[in-house]
């Protein structure tokens, strides 16, 4: 303990691991914290931190008998969203971060953010996270720290990570590797200034050291920004360990389906931000007989198993969910997952009972709210009451119909992949590929208009391969070769079956061609169905689609015709589909993988063919 009494700051540090005590003594030096604090995690601690952060401004309380333990956040308006084009990654080489990153040389990036974290928590206390993603008692579990100075960013991380003592103290006794994951608001605070309610930066920037294995974020206090685990560990660091390691992380949900006969199918589905992950991995299922409970709603992490299987997990405790849309008649499984309390909202309206309201929850709109920027609204007002990336942040736990399953670190065998987005137009509602590497190039031509889940303009079509194309660490060539390499590891009679949906496609008059949400289960049957050779199909170049009278309709006042509206494949469209594709893969440049490149030449012959 000699050196650490020259270390007055961390004098009552409750860890001896020498990388982290250095670290964490590094990182005071540089950004200037008036007080260290080391996050124990519990219940007390998070009373305590909230009590200050509702002080502060930064957070409301709900009102204890609609929201218990729940409190409401509002943003800066220029801090609502990932920043995308502020998001790099860092490797040694530009060729490692491949055409779909922003790129700067590590050295030259680190001066820049030495510069910009000198003095930043100045007035400020900084905060040590220790946090696990995935399971503790993981065989390898995968440990991280955060550094941050945001009271909000702890209290978000204790719901979506597992952090503190227990973490730390097995962090200390294996003497085990962390990343470090730095964030820091910007917004350091001269003696006497006084705070603001979400203190922040224009300047942003979300940076990944690939090599290094290391996260410096500065500027933004919201969601991926801000809440390291989730997207700038779990997918883009954990990305490239995975890629070294063998296995693969994935922008996913995850569940589990019991057919009428009992039978377990666990069933994984990448869409990208704000295209229906949470709305499908808590679907509440239309048809008889049928039962969904969920896994994971955004990251799942995945490797092959003993057997050859492809094995899956969710390494995030909690639900960092849109909230605009989710409603007691779409998702009535959120809706009582929230209504238990302990969750915090970001950029949603309060009612004047002191409850959260947004777009979508209940049909009725009350008659008055606050709105997200905190002005007077009236169901006449012309804006949106609830920001359209407003988020509810509550624990996994909470979820009734969470599978038992989630709690194991081993996870679950998966049955079927789905790989998803948002098209108005030429997407079926369901396409079951060909094979296995039908699939991947299903995924890797992945698309979807753009969301407000990103900063930027909304409903621009772009190519977002297996949902992850803000969240590859590494070249997207070899990220879609690993893909090929971990799964010709598989047995490949124990591989998933892979399919295409888009619950988005609108018809003629502009609606949606499928109600979606609860009514999604018909589509998943129909997968498991062709999983069992039970159900029929109709071939098409793209993949085998529904034939009309395959779906079960039981209930809706849809007709045979009607579905197959909702599975054509056009023509004219996927020439133009064709096109932008090969537009697409003529950016990969030498690292796209052959077999994929064939798997393009296959399907414009299948469309010719057609012709
Ligand atoms: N029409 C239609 N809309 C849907 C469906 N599923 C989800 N949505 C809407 O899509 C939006 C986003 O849904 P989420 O389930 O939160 O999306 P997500 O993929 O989990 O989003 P992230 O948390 O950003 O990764 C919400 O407004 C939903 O209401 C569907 O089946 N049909
Ligand atoms: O990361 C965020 O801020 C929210 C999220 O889940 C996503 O955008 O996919
Ligand atoms: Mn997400």
């Amino acid at each position: 303990m000699g050196d650490l009494a020259r270390l007055p700051l961390l004098e009552k540090a409750p860890t001896t691991h020498a990388g982290l005590l250095a670290w964490v003594e590094e990182v005071a030096e540089l950004t200037q914290p008036d007080r260290i604090y080391w996050v124990d995690g519990s219940e007390e601690e998070n009373t305590r931190l909230t009590d200050e952060l509702v002080a502060a401004g930064t957070l409301t309380r709900l009102n204890e008998n609609l929201f218990p333990k729940s409190f409401a956040a509002f943003s800066d308006p220029a801090d609502v969203a990932r920043v995308e084009e502020q998001t790099f990654i860092c490797s040694e080489n530009k060729r490692d971060a491949g055409f779909t990153n922003n790129w700067m040389a590590p050295a030259e990036m680190k001066e820049k953010l030495r510069g910009l974290f000198a003095g930043s928590m100045r007035g400020r206390t900084m905060y040590v996270i220790p946090f696990v993603m995935g399971h503790l008692d993981a065989e390898d579990p995968k440990f991280g720290v955060e550094i941050t100075d945001s009271a909000y960013v702890v209290a978000s991380m204790r719901i979506m990570a597992t952090i503190g003592t227990e973490v730390l103290d097995k962090i200390t006794a294996t003497n085990a590797f962390f990343v470090p994951a730095l964030h820091s608001l910007g917004a350091p605070l001269a003696p006497g200034q006084a705070d603001v309610a979400w203190p922040c930066n224009p300047d942003k920037w979300i940076v990944h050291f690939p090599e290094e294995r290391s996260i410096w974020s500065f500027g933004s206090g919201y969601g991926g920004n801000a809440l390291l685990g989730k997207k700038c560990y779990a997918l883009r660091i954990a990305s490239v360990m995975a890629r070294d390691e063998g296995w693969l992380a994935e922008h996913m949900l995850i569940l589990k389906l019991t057919s009428p006969e009992k039978k377990n199918y666990y069933v994984s589905a990448a869409f990208p931000s704000a295209c229906g992950k949470t709305n499908l991995a808590l679907l509440d299922p239309t048809i008889e007989g049928w039962e969904v409970e969920t896994l994971g709603d955004d990251i799942t992490w995945m490797r092959i198993g003993k057997e050859g299987e492809l094995r899956a997990t969710n390494p995030e405790a909690g639900l960092f969910g849109v909230a605009p849309g989710t409603g007691w008649g779409t998702n009535p499984n959120a809706m009582r997952a929230i209504a238990k309390g302990h969750s915090i909202f970001t950029n949603v309206a309060l009612t004047d009972d002191g409850g959260v309201w947004w777009e979508g929850m209940t049909d009725e709109v009350p008659a008055h709210l606050t709105d997200w920027q905190g002005n007077s609204w009236t169901p006449d007002s012309d804006k949106p009451a609830a920001h359209p990336n407003s988020r509810f942040c509550t624990p996994i736990s909470q979820i009734d119909m969470l599978a038992e399953e989630y709690y194991s670190p081993d996870g679950v065998e998966l049955s079927a992949i789905l790989f998803g987005g948002r098209r108005k137009t030429t997407v079926p509602l369901v396409t079951e590929a060909r094979s296995w590497t039908n699939g991947i190039f299903m995924g890797s031509t992945l698309s979807s208009e753009t969301t407000a889940a990103a900063a930027g303009q909304v409903g621009v079509l772009r190519r977002d391969p297996m949902a992850m194309l803000p969240f590859i660490g590494y070249d997207a060539g070899d990220y879609l070769k690993h893909w090929i390499s971990v799964s010709s590891k598989a047995n490949p009679a124990r591989l998933p079956k892979i399919f295409l949906v888009n619950w988005f496609r609108r018809t003629a008059d502009g609606d949606f061609a499928w109600p979606g949400f609860g009514d999604n289960a018909r589509v998943l049957k129909w997968a498991i169905e062709r999983i069992e050779g039970k159900a029929d199909a109709v071939e098409t170049p793209i993949g085998f689609v529904p034939a009309g009278h395959a779906l079960d309709l039981t209930g809706l006042d849809l007709t045979h015709a009607h579905v197959e509206d909702a599975v054509r494949v056009d023509p004219q469209e996927w020439a133009t589909e064709l096109a932008s594709i090969e537009e697409w893969y003529a950016k990969f440049g030498d690292s796209l993988p052959e077999a994929l490149r064939t798997e393009l030449e296959g399907l414009k012959a299948r469309m010719a063919a057609q012709q």
